[in-house]
């Protein structure tokens, strides 16, 4: 039977903005009458005359509004020409399986469906995303031609009476119009584990874990915060390394993440810190909602920073095999991130890039075959398997590093500081403040260090004096396709190389977060407080930025 297309009038919403990553909205705005529908039909035509016949992949992280979003973008899909879809079970894949799923598919894009670490359920946030075949986040040229096309949006065309049962797997055929359409419901885990298996050495990971090598088996206390990388936890480390259940938990994704905040930080991971705080662990880590983001702690929860974490792998990509298959390209960092990675890709003679925030721009890089490990500060991670950073996989990563070496993750770290000096690094987050004052906050800096009498200044507290060495809202221009990306964070770098760098997130739903990052290095002074080293200039940030005047506030929300 045939069924019809139907084309609906509509109106545009405003605010339809795809921001650092994806369009992140409370729930009661995506349920509004056509808001969704809107939405997905502006990315749809985005695409242009490649999205008929085309083949995409839809999943997400299992949050409240996933499932019925994931069937209404089916029923969008039948009505714009789409040929195939490749859909997760029940609406569930993690960001970093979509990214895999579009390449291994040569598949158009993908829409994920995801408000990443933002808080799930009713009252909370829900998200949606576009990626492009390369697997990567859509550049902000075609963000910024949805959001166009979200201004002037008169209709959207869909097949209402398609009925479609996704917690099944299993193919179904239909006749829309004339037109083959073919929905293919996938097991969410099961390329993902696949991929994972080529890059890394199971047999290897499974001894080590099980403790089959050493007769020790590895403590681990992997925490999914009830979001979607549960299920991939379970298979890769109960099922295939041989870990045992104690290991893993929080691994069932549950619409409100059962009321966890699922940012793998300090502060919202509190229960897996204070758990391996005071237990007996080697390795504790955490991801996020959609499974992009990782935190990595040792023994006693001693933390790694993920700017750490970029470098350490970078230093031991030897550990891991798909390298030595593929080759060690260059590295690249975000322009908050400290640039620990930096040293590593100097003295392996590697180019390292330094890009804006957000996963896209590394997408390039990779692409052009000069990338293959890049990292950010926040708890991003990843390498050119995929074009997501992938929590999971820097767990991988580590757990391969640590079988290598022999050594524990604190003595990991310090050995690597003691040959290439510590970036000390922390990251205030002030969450959810008025937009007005933070947007009047950014503008006089950018005003006051952007004068030319700042360069040379001096700032002293505490005994310290830094002079300016240089001041300015970072841009950058992509090296290989020349698009440039304007304001990008307010930047100060000192003479002796330390940072101060304050931007406005690009992943919230409502209001603004202000992000106060702060980096200095020290070559030989490597076993300090990272609170006690930066706080002479988070003294000088606060000073320079008048956040507790702008703000209102006299503490950060969040602490890394
Ligand atoms: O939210 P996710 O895990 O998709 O992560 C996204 O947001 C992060 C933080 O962005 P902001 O500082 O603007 O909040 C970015 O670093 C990351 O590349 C992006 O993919
Ligand atoms: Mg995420």
């Amino acid at each position: 039977m045939s069924l019809n297309v139907e084309t609906k009038q509509t109106t545009p919403y405003e605010g339809q903005k795809p921001g650092t990553s994806g369009l992140r909205k409370k729930v009661k705005v995506f349920t509004q009458p056509n808001y969704t529908e809107n939405f997905v039909q502006c990315i749809l035509e985005a695409n242009g005359t490649a999205l008929v016949g085309s083949t995409l992949v839809v999943g997400g992280d299992g949050r409240y509004y996933c499932k019925e979003a994931a069937e209404l973008i089916i029923r969008i899909c039948a009505g714009n020409g789409v040929a195939k879809l490749l859909v997760g079970q029940n609406g569930i894949l993690s960001t970093p399986a979509v990214s895999s799923l579009i390449r291994h598919n040569k598949a158009l894009g993908g829409i994920v469906l995801t408000a990443s670490h933002n808080p799930g359920g009713p009252e909370n946030d829900f998200g949606i995303k576009f990626n492009c075949e390369n697997g990567g986040p859509a550049p902000d040229a075609f963000t910024n031609k949805i959001y166009q096309l979200s201004t002037t949006i008169k209709a959207y065309t869909l097949v209402p009476s398609l009925q479609i049962d996704i917690s099944k797997v299993g193919v179904s055929n239909y006749d829309i119009g004339g037109k083959p359409f073919v929905v293919e419901v996938i097991d969410s885990v099961a390329n993902y584990v696949r991929h994972m298996e080529e890059i890394f050495d199971f047999g290897k990971l499974h001894d080590f874990v099980s403790g089959q090598s050493n007769g020790k088996p590895l403590k681990m206390r992997i925490d999914s915060m009830n979001g979607v990388t549960g299920a991939y936890v379970r298979e890769i480390f109960l099922n295939r390394l041989g870990a045992t259940e104690t290991s893993v938990v929080h691994t069932t994704p549950l619409p409100d993440f059962g009321g966890l905040h699922p940012d793998p930080n300090l502060t919202y991971a509190k229960d897996l810190v204070e758990t391996v705080a005071k237990g007996d662990y080697d390795i504790g880590a955490a991801f996020d909602g959609d499974g992009d983001r990782n935190m990595i702690i040792g023994s006693k929860a001693f933390f790694v920073t993920p700017s750490d974490s970029l470098a350490v792998i970078a230093h031991y990509l030897d550990a891991i095999p798909y390298f030595q298959k593929n080759g060690v390209q260059g590295f690249a960092r975000s322009m908050p991130t400290a640039s620990a990675v930096d040293l590593v890709g100097k003295k392996l003679g590697k180019e390292v890039f330094e890009v804006p925030t957000g996963w896209k721009y590394f997408g390039n890089l990779m692409d052009a075959g000069r990338l293959c490990l890049c990292g950010e500060e926040s708890f991003g991670t990843g390498s050119n398997h995929i074009r997501e950073k992938d929590g999971i996989w820097a767990v991988l990563a580590w757990i391969s590093v640590m079988q290598h070496t022999g050594k524990s993750i604190e003595d990991i770290l310090k050995q690597h500081w003691s040959v290439y000096g510590r970036n000390y690094f922390t990251r205030y987050d002030y969450e959810e403040c008025d937009l007005e004052p933070c947007n009047e906050m950014m503008a006089t800096m950018e005003k006051n260090i952007t004068a030319a009498e700042f360069v040379g200044k001096s700032f002293s507290s505490e005994g310290k004096t830094y002079k300016v060495k240089e001041a300015d809202n970072f841009s950058y221009t992509d090296p290989v396709d020349k698009s440039l990306a304007t304001k990008q964070g307010l930047r100060i770098v000192f003479d002796d190389g330390s940072r101060i760098v304050m931007r406005l997130s690009g992943t919230g739903s409502s209001g603004a977060t202000v992000r106060l990052y702060i980096d200095s290095y020290e070559k030989q002074n490597v076993l300090g407080q990272a609170s006690v080293m930066l706080k002479p200039l988070i003294d000088i940030a606060l000073e320079i930025s008048q956040l507790p005047k702008f703000t209102g506030r006299n503490a950060p929300t969040v602490i890394t």
